[in-house]
């Protein structure tokens, strides 16, 4: 059986998933019986095309791969919510299926993208969404399905791990870090969405509404990127035992759903403190099964393109079989979302000052007036008289109290305004 396919978006996944369907026809041939056919591929760019010898298939314009009545499946990477929204619904409207590693699309408009999908009665995969090359969505949906799941949380973003690696281990800038994951392929188009936090909002968003069978989209996610991070921070962080990363939280607690993305301090015995570079790991917690966790590379061209293909593969496989397509989402209802001001955990907080007498008591009495009671404090700096850092760690506290303390820490003169860092504590 011949399944034929068209591409959009000749990047880094694109990229990857011409050069796999290139040195893996003749597998899937043999594997599965099936001859998956790349017909068209569209790009903006006739040079990329090239590179990956597929001009002779090339088209500038994505309507051509939608509107061609031969292709079965559309694989969808170019990445945004604006022209990928317009082009996945249009290639469901016109009866095929999509595969796409858009996270900020499902994310954003998942809803309306797989209620499209299931009225056309067509398949919409979206494996590469999360996680890069670890398969985690398709053990949600099917291997996990038997259990409640209580968790997921993990590290999600190949980009900040990479990033945050770098400066623990080799002290190299953030900026010199960001330009290294964006030349390796790990960087959205822009980057502000993995530094900024978003790119891990998005896709513990689409994880949570796959886990708890509920709808959360990137608005619903407190979001705190690691901008703010410094390397003072992380050297704090290893002289008290721990590691920082960019977690993304996902509970199912008696209130709802408590759901969160932001730099976090976790002991350097954790299982999560070994993920680092590039590499992505995800805990999952169901009521028969237990903790679990998948690991893998979560960005670059060949991990993302091998999720990707693995879903053009399993469509195919359906085709072939004639299987329906599997219904998407099937929650009627959504559970709340936690607000995110009840949060209670512990906090380190460090804040510049200029060292002038009584700062110290200053900051520490705002702490005690919020009800915050401080576990350690430590003052970083050289110069009597210059500028210090005064890093404070928490006992547990609730999260408006502690913004309440920064808040009103921030109004003192001696303060400087815009250094400040906050990275909650997981212990
Ligand atoms: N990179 C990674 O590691 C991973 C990426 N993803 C997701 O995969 C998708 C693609 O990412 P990636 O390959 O890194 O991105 P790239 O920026 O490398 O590639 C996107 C490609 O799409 C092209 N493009 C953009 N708009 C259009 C359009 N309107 N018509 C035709 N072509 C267009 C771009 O052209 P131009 O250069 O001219 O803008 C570019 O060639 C994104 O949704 C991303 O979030 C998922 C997992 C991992
Ligand atoms: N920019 C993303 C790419 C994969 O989703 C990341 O760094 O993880």
């Amino acid at each position: 059986m011949a399944i034929k396919v068209g591409l959009v978006g000749t990047g880094t996944v694109g990229g990857g998933c011409i050069d796999i369907l290139h040195n893996h026809a003749c597998d899937f041939r043999r594997h599965l019986g099936i001859d998956v056919e790349l017909v068209r591929v569209c790009s903006r760019e006739p040079e990329q095309a090239a590179a990956h010898g597929v001009s002779d298939i090339f088209t500038e314009d994505w309507h051509d791969i939608v509107n061609d009545p031969d292709i079965d499946i559309v694989i969808e990477l170019i990445g945004g919510t604006t022209v990928a929204r317009e082009l996945v619904l249009a290639a469901l409207a016109a009866g095929k299926n999509v595969v796409t590693a858009n996270k900020a699309l499902m994310a954003t408009y998942g809803k309306e993208v797989m209620d499209a999908a299931e009225a056309a009665g067509k398949e919409l995969a979206f494996e590469a969404s999360v996680g890069g090359g670890i398969p985690i969505i398709d053990p949600l949906k099917h291997s996990l399905i038997a259990n409640e799941i209580t968790s997921v949380m993990g590290i999600v973003n190949g980009t900040t791990n990479y990033m945050l690696t770098e400066m623990a281990e080799r002290g190299t800038d953030y900026a010199e870090a960001l330009a290294d994951a964006q030349a390796r392929g790990f960087a959205e188009a822009d980057p502000t969405a993995d530094v900024g936090g978003y790119d891990a909002a998005a896709k513990i968003a689409i994880l949570a509404s796959i886990a708890f069978n509920s709808r959360v989209t990137i608005e619903d996610v407190f979001t705190e990127g690691i901008t703010h991070v410094s390397s003072i921070d992380l050297e704090a962080a290893r002289d008290m035992g721990y590691s920082v990363k960019l977690l993304a939280i996902a509970h199912r607690t008696d209130e709802g759903i408590d759901v969160r993305v932001h730099p976090t301090m976790i002991p350097t015995s954790h299982q999560l403190a070994t993920v680092n570079g590039v590499m992505n790991a995800i805990y999952v917690v169901g009521d028969a099964v237990g903790e679990t966790m998948f690991f893998g590379p979560g960005a670059g061209a060949g991990p993302a393109a091998s999720a990707v293909m693995g879903d053009v593969l399993e469509v195919a496989r359906h085709l072939q079989q004639g299987v329906l397509p599997i219904v998407g989402c099937t929650c009627t209802d959504s559970l709340p979302i936690v607000p995110v001001d009840d949060l209670r955990t512990k906090y380190y907080i460090r804040f510049q000052v200029n060292d002038v007498p009584g700062v110290l008591a200053a900051t520490a009495g705002i702490f005690s007036k919020h009800n915050v009671s401080v576990r350690s404090v430590i003052q970083r700096g050289k110069e009597e008289g210059g500028q210090v850092n005064l890093s404070y760690v928490t006992h547990t506290a609730r999260e408006s109290s502690v913004r309440a303390v920064i808040e009103e820490v921030s109004q003192l003169e001696a303060v400087l305004v815009g250094e400040t860092s906050v990275i909650r504590v997981e212990d």
